[in-house]
């Protein structure tokens, strides 16, 4: 079709030439008649006018003829019906095609066409162009495995246009999917901590303008570590989601949802990482709201959750914190809620506590206090003391038990109970272990060394000592460098972490009890171990906790727990030990139920190395050369 198109433009110039020439024509043989000078004209008179000649001329020659001389080609010219004159065909063709309309006609012709073939060319080229782009345009789609409906004409423009709408698209897919998931956390599609910073940071603007309260709500799981170690992360992760999903449905019941326009996810609800999630609350009109949100929170994360066959429950603890009262920047809110998170933690788990200042100061003296311990144990800057554990029928010494003390040189004493738990969460721990051991065992080996035989000492290990340390390697190791022999030392682990032990744990202790050295649980009665399993654990002592003993005077329940700890002990052939016995009438119970050893302020107060030397040492050498160990007295 388009190839006609020019073919139909010269035809029609052509007609319109011809046109032209008819009409110069006539003019010519006009004024051939009237003036008929310069071209040869002879008279001719015909009656027939049906003249055999070239009959196409006559609508051409306007009923005129050309007459063919062997000389030259003669017109005839009709001037009446009857009269003719005739013209040189020639010449009078030649006056036509030189005559200036003509030729001023013939160079418009030969521009137009110029003009037209130089638009047809161009036309081409574009074709070719587009067919061109086309074929990239599909190299693209192809690329990214985009499927295009099949154009009529899959080298034109319209397949073309449909091609690089349809490469529109998907860029404009590709960046609204890259904005959001640069924002969004993979595993449950909540936005991550950077874009909840972001959102919390607009609204404290906005609530600052209008004067208007927010709060932040802190959750953490409690005890997620475990549900991991026993299911797996995989299952960890389902968890992780489904809690996700509940606190959307918490926030849609309280209509504290804000959906961003652009990317469509919700804004105050975030996981922060690991197990921890938090909600934003952009208006805080009433403050009994947030304790109905937080308790709302809770009720639903301790609903059982359901994977497969299995059935698991967790809780979670959450801090809170307010706009303006608490916090006037998103980093401090999120940081004076786990503040307060964490005393919720501190304080049970499963519950949730608004932050007070009181609970930012508890978290600066923690920090402080972990700065000071790392130098204190990079210059072993603590001392051990010795509390005696005697026998209840003769007060003669059992054991002595080694405890650690940090003479602080501004805060004084600071008692084990604060900084201990801190080098625990901090792993130091480790080194303040190590130190506490080899000192431990050099001591009694001194003693040992001096008389004190039939005597012990006893050095408390934690579970994160349990785990990172290769325990008998490492016992055996500090046995041998102060040369203490294995049945001199006594290892005191807390219940709780016997509990969590793993079996290459106890195999380990099973090992150095088999060298000789005891094994006793700590705090027995506090961390909720059932008593069957007792019967499997490498040990050979138990510590019944202080809050039994101080109870057990007071209270039958108490009386009768400790009187069935102590019987099934016996039973068992363990060696049960009364902590925290400080009044006579607390001895003489445990003495009666059956409690072999004790240990208590009646006993004694620690002592430092010094004293317990003095003590024994000097004044009860005869006593200590016989039995290879010496009374206390109690008295003094
Ligand atoms: N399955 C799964 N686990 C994760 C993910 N991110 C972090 N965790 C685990 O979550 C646990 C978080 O532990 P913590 O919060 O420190 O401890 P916890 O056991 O919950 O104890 P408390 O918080 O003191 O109650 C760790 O064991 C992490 O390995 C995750 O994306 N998927």
């Amino acid at each position: 079709m388009s190839k006609l198109k020019p073919l139909g433009f010269i035809f029609l110039i052509i007609i319109l030439f011809c046109f032209c020439i008819n009409i110069e024509l006539t003019n010519q043989i006009n004024r051939i008649n009237l003036f008929s000078t310069s071209i040869d004209i002879r008279n001719f008179e015909i009656t027939n006018t049906t003249l055999d000649m070239a009959p196409w001329y006559n609508p051409i020659l306007n009923g005129h003829y050309i007459i063919e001389q062997p000389t030259a080609d003669f017109l005839l010219i009709k001037t009446t019906d009857t009269q003719f004159v005739a013209a040189d065909s020639s010449k009078l063709i030649i006056m036509t095609l030189a005559s200036p309309i003509n030729f001023l006609l013939l160079c418009i012709l030969i521009f137009g066409s110029g003009l037209y073939l130089r638009r047809e060319r161009r036309k081409r080229h574009y074709k070719n162009q587009i067919a061109e782009l086309n074929l990239q345009a599909n190299s693209l789609l192809t690329a990214f495995n985009l499927q295009v409906k099949p154009a009529e004409n899959p080298l034109g423009v319209s397949s073309l246009s449909q091609s690089i709408n349809s490469l529109n698209t998907h860029v404009a897919n590709y960046v609204k999917q890259t904005q959001t998931s640069i924002c969004q956390d993979k595993l449950t599609l909540l936005i991550d901590r950077h874009a909840y910073i972001e959102h919390i940071d607009r609204q404290i603007n906005h609530a600052n303008q209008e004067d208007l309260k927010c709060a932040l709500l802190f959750i953490d799981l409690d005890g997620f570590k475990q549900v991991n170690d026993s299911f797996g992360h995989s299952f960890g992760d389902e968890i992780l989601v489904q809690v996700a999903s509940r606190l959307a449905n918490v926030l849609r019941h309280h209509k504290l949802s804000n959906i961003n326009s652009a990317n469509q996810l919700e804004q105050n609800l975030s996981r922060l990482g690991g197990d921890e999630f938090s909600i934003f609350i952009e208006l805080l009109d009433d403050s009994d709201r947030v304790v109905e949100i937080a308790k709302h929170v809770l009720s639903e994360l301790e609903k059982d959750f359901v994977l497969g066959n299995k059935i698991v429950k967790i809780s979670a603890s959450i801090g809170i914190a307010a706009y303006p009262e608490s916090a006037s920047t998103p980093q401090a809110l999120l940081q004076l809620a786990d503040v307060a998170m964490y005393r919720a933690k501190s304080d049970g788990k499963g519950i949730f506590k608004v932050y007070s200042p009181e609970m930012g100061n508890k978290m600066r003296r923690y920090h402080y206090l972990l700065e000071e311990l790392r130098l204190a144990v990079a210059c072993k800057d603590f001392y051990l003391s010795f509390q005696p554990i005697v026998h209840v029928e003769d007060c003669m010494i059992d054991y002595f038990e080694a405890l650690t003390r940090w003479d602080h040189p501004v805060e004084g004493m600071i008692p084990p109970s604060e900084f201990i738990p801190i080098a625990e969460e901090s792993n130091l721990i480790l080194e303040l272990g190590d130190w506490i051991m080899l000192e431990s065992c050099r001591q009694m080996a001194a003693w040992h060394n001096a008389g004190m035989r039939k005597v012990k000492i006893s050095v408390n290990v934690s579970g994160i000592q349990l785990k990172h340390r290769d325990i008998y390697d490492w016992i055996m190791n500090k046995l041998k460098k102060t040369g203490l022999p294995a049945t001199s030392l006594m290892l005191e682990i807390t219940e709780s972490t016997f509990i969590k032990a793993s079996p290459r744990i106890i195999k380990e202790l099973s090992r150095l009890r088999e060298e000789g050295i005891t094994i006793a649980i700590d705090d027995f009665g506090t961390g909720f171990s059932s008593l069957s399993t007792l019967a499997d654990l490498p040990i050979d002592v138990i510590k019944i906790d202080r809050s039994f003993i101080a109870q057990a005077n007071k209270s039958q329940k108490y009386n009768d727990i400790l009187n069935t700890i102590s019987e099934l002990g016996q039973k068992l052939g363990l060696k049960i030990v009364a902590e925290g016995v400080e009044e006579i009438g607390q001895f003489e119970l445990v003495k009666k139920m059956g409690v072999s050893s004790v240990q208590g302020y009646l006993v004694s107060r620690p002592e430092s190395s010094a004293n317990v030397g003095n003590k024994v040492l000097r004044n009860n050498t005869s006593n200590l050369s016989a039995s290879g160990t010496s009374a206390w007295d109690i008295v003094s």
